[in-house]
């Protein structure tokens, strides 16, 4: 997985690599550059927009320099707006800019007229990880006209005010896109910052992942190379049994659509036998949404051993008696996954949380998370308490959204990659919950499962999104997991 490194130490990596592979930092600034082009030439060179590109005074702007310079090698309209004198401004950034072609307006901003054509595409590079304060002065004056425009903003590398490894301090760039270098910096995966990053994009520069290992600090991105090596193969003779027996456990009647939607997607995930146990005084009188499902009739009496995971929350409403709760973790000794209602009873009753099974699998989203925790200033913070909360108890907290995290009890945080906001839609965060259930039961180590489901989830959502959009439902989520075994060649 790829380390999340910090902004301060960017520059040892930069300098790491460039002594290892003996080139200088004008060579790297120029990977960068032509890294940048290459992604966007692809989705502008028809479009014929001018192009303004601001440059602040270090290698952010210095790579707005170069940027600029292999813009019009592909005869762009470019103009460069740059903010401090060139002699003040760093030496990458200097020799870029002696390198300029002519044919590209160039104004210092203190005597720029200040003119933006209509529909213009604007290039932020003012700051990029060195930031260190916040904006203030003619910076603060030119944020904030940018601000106000309208039209196609990228940022490079990050949206500029904004700090590597902490909440916004200040008035930042508003992004449509960021195209980051190398590794996502951790702040652009914060919920809170989603308006000012836009869509994030991460450009590979040449930097192999090893460059970044000593420099790692237990914040991880997880992307679709490393998920294979996390998955269980099974041969030609395994058998249903092989596969896992699992059971979601619920539903209040009229919600029963949770543990349906649970259970369909353990069938998809690969489970081989899954049961449904509904909230019923008859609960084999309810028909399952597919005729795989099974049915179970659960009382507080009964071992739950015989399954392999079992799945707990989803739909339960808050009436569910605690003794019958509580009666779940002695009848069940195996890491199982809890979602939902089922954490919101963990939350009105905090003392059991030290009766969950070791290596279970807690999924809260914002608000359920909140209510676990208490409230937190920023996303910085609800990092630190998802991890806290994942070592105090030795679970596993997976903290729902845009780049769900996943905190592990050895204290390692994990970023996901995969997902988009077409996901967040009624029933998709059961079909998780059934996702990660089946991965246990399939014999996954409980991190391997988080892990796993994560990232399938996540993928199944964008694959179902693609022809469905606003109208993708948790179902569609559901189709899609086979899919996301054949694109990763999970067989
Ligand atoms: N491997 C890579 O990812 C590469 C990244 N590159 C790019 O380089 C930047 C980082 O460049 P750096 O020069 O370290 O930082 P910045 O460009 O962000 O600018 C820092 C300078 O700005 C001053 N500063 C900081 N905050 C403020 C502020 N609020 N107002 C005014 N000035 C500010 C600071 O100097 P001070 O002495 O004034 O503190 C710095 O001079 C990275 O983001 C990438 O875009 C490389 O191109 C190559 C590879
Ligand atoms: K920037």
């Amino acid at each position: 997985m790829l380390p999340i490194i910090s902004g301060e130490q960017v520059q040892q990596v930069d300098a790491s690599y460039c002594s290892t592979e003996k080139i200088s930092s004008l060579d790297l600034m120029e990977s960068a550059a032509i890294s940048f082009v290459d992604w966007l030439m692809p989705w502008i060179s028809d479009c014929n927009k001018p192009i303004y590109i601001f440059s602040g005074p270090g290698n952010n702007g210095g790579d707005g320099v170069a940027i600029a310079r292999l813009l019009k090698y592909l005869n762009q309209t470019v103009h460069l707006i740059y903010m401090k004198e060139v002699a003040d401004c760093s030496q990458d950034f200097q020799d870029n800019f002696h390198r300029l072609p002519n044919g590209i307006s160039v104004s210092k901003f203190d005597v720029w007229d200040g003119k933006i054509e209509k529909d213009s595409i604007i290039i932020d590079a003012v700051f990029g990880v060195g930031i260190n304060r916040p904006l203030e002065g003619p910076y603060l004056s030119l944020i904030k006209i940018l601000n106000k425009l309208g039209g196609l903003k990228i940022s490079i590398d990050i949206p500029s005010g904004l700090p590597a490894d902490q909440a916004a301090f200040g008035t930042v760039f508003k992004a449509n896109h960021t195209a980051t270098f190398q590794f996502p910096k951790l702040s652009l995966l914060f919920p809170e910052h989603a308006e000012l990053v836009g869509e994030l994009h991460i450009l590979d520069i040449g930097i192999h992942d090893h460059f970044l290992d000593k420099f790692e600090r237990g914040h991880f991105y997880l992307r679709q190379g490393d998920v294979l090596a996390f998955h269980r193969t099974f041969h030609r003779f395994s058998h249903k049994g092989d596969f896992g027996k699992v059971l979601f456990l619920g539903s209040e009647l009229g919600k029963s659509g949770a543990i349906n939607l649970s259970g369909y997607a353990a069938l998809r995930t690969g489970s081989g036998l899954v049961h449904i146990a509904p909230f019923m005084e008859d609960p084999f009188r309810m028909i399952p949404i597919v005729p795989e499902l099974m049915l179970y009739q659960d009382s507080s009496k009964t071992s739950l051993n015989q399954f392999d995971a079992i799945g707990i929350g989803p739909g339960w409403g808050m009436d569910v008696d605690k003794d019958y709760f509580q009666s779940i973790f002695a009848r069940f000794k195996k890491p199982m996954v809890i979602d939902a209602d089922g954490l919101n009873l963990l939350a009105k009753y905090p003392e059991l949380l030290k009766e969950i099974p070791q290596n279970s699998i807690l999924t809260p989203h914002l608000k359920e998370f909140e209510r676990l925790v208490g409230e937190s200033a920023n996303h910085l913070e609800r990092i630190e308490k998802a991890s806290s909360l994942a070592k105090a108890n030795k679970v596993i907290v997976i903290l729902k959204g845009a780049h769900t995290l996943i905190a592990l009890p050895d204290g390692r945080k994990i970023f996901n990659s995969t997902g988009n906001q077409y996901m967040a839609t009624a029933g998709s965060g059961d079909v998780l919950t059934g996702m990660l259930t089946s991965f246990l039961g399939q014999g996954y180590a409980p991190e391997n499962a988080a892990i796993c489901g994560v990232f399938h989830h996540g993928l199944a959502g964008e694959i179902a999104s693609k022809s469905k959009l606003r109208g993708m439902i948790a179902s569609d989520i559901i189709e899609s997991i086979p899919d996301t075994f054949i694109k990763l060649n999970v067989l």
